[in-house]
């Protein structure tokens, strides 16, 4: 059981996915629906609440059943079991990686240099547990003995874009706490975010797992700074939490022991939202609502874990990404999800996948001979239909979308719900089918156009053949959100092992960091 090092390029399946490339590429995505009249239900996996429609991608049965073979050739399935069991699959690093561990809802032991680290995961959740209903309830005290309103998350990165991004798509579910997100070391967003706020009813949630970053420290000393022109230094620990692995630099900064909630070497700060790091999660939407997350992630991992690879979405839909990047050699992909309340799920994995696959040196240490890592970007839509879709439908690159909508709207108003997911289809239909020269000149014709067609026609003609998958999941809730995150982690994990490179490290964020230091003691 480990991961077996292969170049990819040198398996047999890649051989025969280059040949079969040459036969697909200028198939049009029309004939392939116009060959197979199931191709819809051919190509649809159902995962729990979710329908994953991967038939509207240049791909037919050969594609995906080489795909198959590719990873069997390289070895998913023992590098899978090396993941789950925390093995230490980040070698560079020599550390597990466990972020499933902390959503497990069996009772299967998990061991980490021979200790089982479920006992801690559960012991941390019961600590968020405990804390959350406190401050919820109005238990949690201040300085002058007023409850808590106000929550500000310090945290950057991994400590940052995932309880936000949660915090904001379960909106919905929040209770009355406002909960606010401070990073950037750049002053004026720390003032930006205190300005409003009072010392008296506010908490401060330091979220560092090393807790060396540069931002985040000194942000939280310029918070302190101003809650102490208030409040006493003894006021400290009933404003000030921590979230870490570093417990010695946490105490020098001044936070009491009890206010420490712990982080692990093996979870990665991207990963790490399942952890005490998500307790800002925990306190907007309540710690009920945090589990149902954590259980809805957990769904997600026993189907990767438990499924045949032709029946499994994160592998699927992994070996497609591949298809597009190496073969169709598309250099990024698109995240458009039909809610306003994911608004931040493309930063959300801009980090999670390009810190991880942003690599050229592979498991060998050599320079990759291939692409890796995409560039992820995205908005929601309908908005995005009127800033960047343009190009998606009419311009010179390759870019696969991932739709991502839901059956049922949060409020129920059916009128708006039916027009935002009649867009949803619509932009699919329009980037799969295009519109034909002969369409595009009765179109023109009808309007009356006549003495415009020849100079006009050009321009109004859609190639179509534009891949996109939809991702339709019933309701948007706390442990839906849980899955589609765990599904988009589990394909990271898989890309990372067919192209050979080391996911869970980061080196390349050193170097720049090194020199600001350098350029700030000049
Ligand atoms: O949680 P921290 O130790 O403060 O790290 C915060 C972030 O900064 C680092 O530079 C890495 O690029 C991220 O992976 C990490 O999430």
């Amino acid at each position: 059981m480990a991961m077996k090092n292969i170049n990819p390029t040198e398996t047999k399946a890649w051989g025969k996915l280059s040949n079969h490339f040459n036969e697909l590429k200028d198939v049009h995505l029309k004939s392939l629906f116009n060959e197979n009249s199931n191709r819809k239900n051919d190509f649809t996996l159902n995962v729990n609440d979710f329908e994953f429609d991967y038939s509207k991608n240049r791909i037919n049965q050969e594609t995906i059943d080489l795909l198959v073979e590719l990873a069997n050739e390289v070895d998913l399935k023992s590098a899978m079991d090396a993941y789950f069991s925390g093995e230490e699959i980040n070698q560079t690093e020599k550390r597990a990686v466990l972020h499933t561990a902390l959503r497990s809802q069996s009772n299967n032991e998990v061991f980490v240099d021979g200790v089982n680290v479920k006992p801690e995961i559960k012991a941390a959740l019961d600590k968020i547990e405990v804390f959350t209903n406190k401050v919820v309830s109005g238990d949690w005290k201040g300085y002058t003995n007023k409850s808590i309103t106000d929550v500000v998350n310090i945290g950057i990165g991994g400590s940052d874009l995932g309880p936000d991004m949660v915090v904001e798509s379960l909106k919905f579910y929040k209770n009355h706490l406002n909960v606010h997100f401070v990073s950037n070391i750049d002053g004026d967003h720390v003032q930006e975010v205190i300005k409003d706020l009072n010392p008296e009813t506010t908490l401060f949630v330091i979220v560092s797992k090393t807790f060396t970053t540069q931002e985040t420290l000194t942000n939280a000393t310029t918070i302190k700074k101003w809650f102490t022109q208030s409040a006493s230094e003894s006021d400290v620990a009933k404003h000030f939490v921590a979230v870490s692995t570093n417990l010695e630099k946490v105490k020098n900064f001044g936070i009491a022991s009890e206010n420490i909630f712990p982080m692990w070497d093996w979870v990665g700060g991207r990963f790490s939202l399942w952890s005490a790091v998500g307790l800002s999660i925990s306190l907007a939407v309540g710690y009920n609502n945090f589990k149902e997350l954590l259980i809805g992630a957990f769904e997600m991992d026993e189907h990767f874990k438990n499924t045949p690879f032709e029946k499994n979405a994160p592998v699927i839909l992994s070996l497609i990404g591949i298809w597009y990047t190496n073969f169709f050699e598309a250099e990024s992909e698109v995240i458009l999800p039909y809610s306003q309340y994911l608004s931040k799920l493309a930063p959300y994995l801009q980090q999670a996948i390009m810190e991880s696959n942003g690599k050229s040196v592979d498991r060998n240490g050599n320079r990759v001979n291939y692409q890796t890592g995409n560039i992820i970007w995205g908005a929601p839509g309908s908005n995005s239909q009127h800033a960047f879709m343009q190009l998606l439908h009419q311009g010179t690159k390759l870019i696969p979308a991932d739709f991502i909508g839901f059956k049922q709207s949060l409020y129920g108003d059916v009128d708006h719900h039916e027009k935002l997911m009649a867009n949803f289809f619509g932009q699919t239909q329009a980037l799969a089918e295009g519109k034909t020269k002969e369409e595009a000149h009765l179109d023109l014709k009808t309007q009356g156009k006549l003495d415009e067609i020849e100079t006009l026609l050009p321009y109004k003609v859609f190639e179509g053949n534009k891949p996109s998958t939809a991702i339709l999941i019933e309701k948007l809730t706390p442990r839906t959100l849980g899955s589609l995150i765990a599904f988009y982690e589990h394909k990271i994990f898989i890309q990372g092992i067919i192209w050979n490179i080391f996911s869970f490290d980061q080196f390349g964020v050193e170097l720049g960091k090194e020199l600001a230091q350098k350029n700030l003691s000049k």
